[in-house]
């Protein structure tokens, strides 16, 4: 067993005691109500999901395992050369809580290297989709296709399933799949932007630096990579990517079918494919623009009204918990600032920074006018030469399969239940609201 398999198994029994105490002696306590609004807007702010990979606090943003970003870069082994840690280290404290030693770290590089190998079937799944399907029909599809060689699966039907174990198997899908879906993306790039022409696994490189490598991208972007993963790991479970994998794997449906399901809430406009729509939102307004026009703080402003004039939200600004600018921004930023200062696309991302919150307030809607991840992640892949932006979600999924597979291990290791939450009828809800609430 793998030195990392071992603190988990360590981890998660020692943790066991505390679900099964708050269940069985504070079951009943009260920690929320829920009312009309909520059960009607998206569940929002209801506190009925738990995950202690990562928590959201409004104000601050996320912190992984308890360390805000600035502190989880500053923690982690970093990868040889680079002032970013690798993505094993990542994935090693996300599963753990625990900064691992660089010998544990280089065990789960080495380790990744053997699960990383793609079978071939995957290739010819997605090689069977019309090539201008989007990249994330691609990305799902080539995950639901590892599907069949799912240990949890086999598990289950072994015949000798056990709910104290099965976490065992579910970890060895999550860490595959966590190997596995950087090359299938890097795969994915390249078939359908690169001729095809693919690039083979460089075995001296960890998963970032390997990641830049596949796509054809040289240094500094292996830092971009591992930077970008890591960022987009994790935002708790409530976020619809998160929530729909932990939902379908409750089931007791494998990884790969619940990440491939994760990754087709990811790619909704108003989640993970806001940063394709940022791209968009800016290469359609300096086309209006017209060449040789110069953005201002005019034009961007009125660019701005002209789309929510339209109905149309404001891609990249606003969340559903953050009241903040998201941590995820500033750290980009604070990338771009040190790398690409003078880059016009950042300049102009930088403008609408300084100009939509006030617009976004003026507008009187979003709870919150802030930047959130999206608004500044695409800049930084164009700046790099990766300007196919309806490929940027891809990177996102990457990313986030550390967190969701880092949950889905835990809720087996901690027996959570098959989710089902309950449904009533408007008309219910209007019975209730004349009553002034629903009598208990
Ligand atoms: C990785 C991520 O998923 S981060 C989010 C990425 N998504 C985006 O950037 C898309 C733009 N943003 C949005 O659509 C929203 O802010 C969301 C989806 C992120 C959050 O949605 P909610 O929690 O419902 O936001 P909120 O409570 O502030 O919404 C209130 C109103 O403000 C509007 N609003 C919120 N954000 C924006 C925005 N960026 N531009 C215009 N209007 C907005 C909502 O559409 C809603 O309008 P309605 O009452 O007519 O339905
Ligand atoms: O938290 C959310 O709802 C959306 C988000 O930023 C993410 O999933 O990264």
């Amino acid at each position: 067993m793998s030195k990392l398999k071992e603190k988990l198994t360590q981890k998660i029994q020692e943790f066991r005691p505390r679900t099964t105490r708050l269940v069985k002696e504070f079951g009943k306590v009260l920690i929320d109500q829920v009312t009309i609004d909520q059960c009607i807007g998206g569940a929002r702010d209801i506190r009925s999901l738990v995950t202690d990979i990562s928590y959201l606090d409004p104000q601050e943003g996320i912190r992984f395992r308890g360390k805000t970003i600035p502190e989880t870069f500053e923690a982690l082994p970093k990868a040889a050369g680079s002032d970013y840690p690798t993505v094993e280290a990542f994935w090693s404290f996300l599963l753990t809580g625990d900064i691992p030693t660089q010998a544990e770290v280089d065990e789960v590089v080495a380790e990744f290297k053997e699960r990383g190998k793609v079978p071939a079937y995957v290739f010819d799944a997605i090689r069977a989709l019309p090539k201008d399907s989007h990249p994330m029909v691609m990305l799902s599809v080539g995950i639901l296709a590892l599907q069949k060689d799912s240990e949890f699966c086999k598990f289950y039907n072994s015949g000798k399933f056990n709910k104290m174990t099965c976490w065992e198997y579910m970890y060895e899908d999550a860490s595959n799949l966590v190997a596995r879906i950087a090359p299938i993306a890097a795969f994915i790039y390249r078939y359908k932007y690169k001729n095809d022409e693919q690039i083979a696994v460089d075995p001296s490189l960890d998963y970032g630096a390997n990641f830049a490598h596949q796509i054809g991208q040289v240094k500094p972007y292996d830092d971009v990579a591992r930077m970008y993963f890591i960022l987009h790991s994790d935002h708790e479970s409530g976020n619809v990517s998160a929530h729909t994998t932990h939902l379908v794997a409750s089931a007791l449906s494998d990884a790969y079918y619940a990440y491939s399901a994760g990754l087709n809430g990811l790619a909704g406009p108003l989640h993970g494919l806001a940063n394709q729509e940022v791209l968009g939102w800016i290469m359609e307004f300096q086309k209006k623009l017209g060449e040789g026009v110069e953005p201002t703080k005019e034009n961007v402003t009125k660019a701005l009204w002209d789309t929510l004039n339209a109905g149309q939200v404001v891609p990249g600004y606003g969340h559903a918990v953050l009241r903040k600018t998201d941590p995820r921004y500033t750290s980009q930023r604070e990338f771009c600032l040190k790398h690409l200062p003078n880059d016009p696309l950042f300049k102009l991302v930088s403008m609408i920074f300084e100009v939509a919150p006030g617009v976004l307030m003026e507008h009187g809607k979003a709870k919150n006018p802030w930047p959130n991840v999206d608004a500044q992640s695409g800049v930084i892949q164009w700046y790099y030469g990766v300007r196919e932006w309806d490929f940027y979600t891809v990177l996102f999924g990457v990313g986030r399969a550390l967190g969701c597979m880092a949950n889905i291990v835990w809720d087996r290791g901690l027996g959570y239940a098959i989710e089902r939450p309950k449904s009533v009828t408007t008309a219910m809800l209007e019975k209730w609201a004349e009553e002034g609430g629903r009598k208990f």
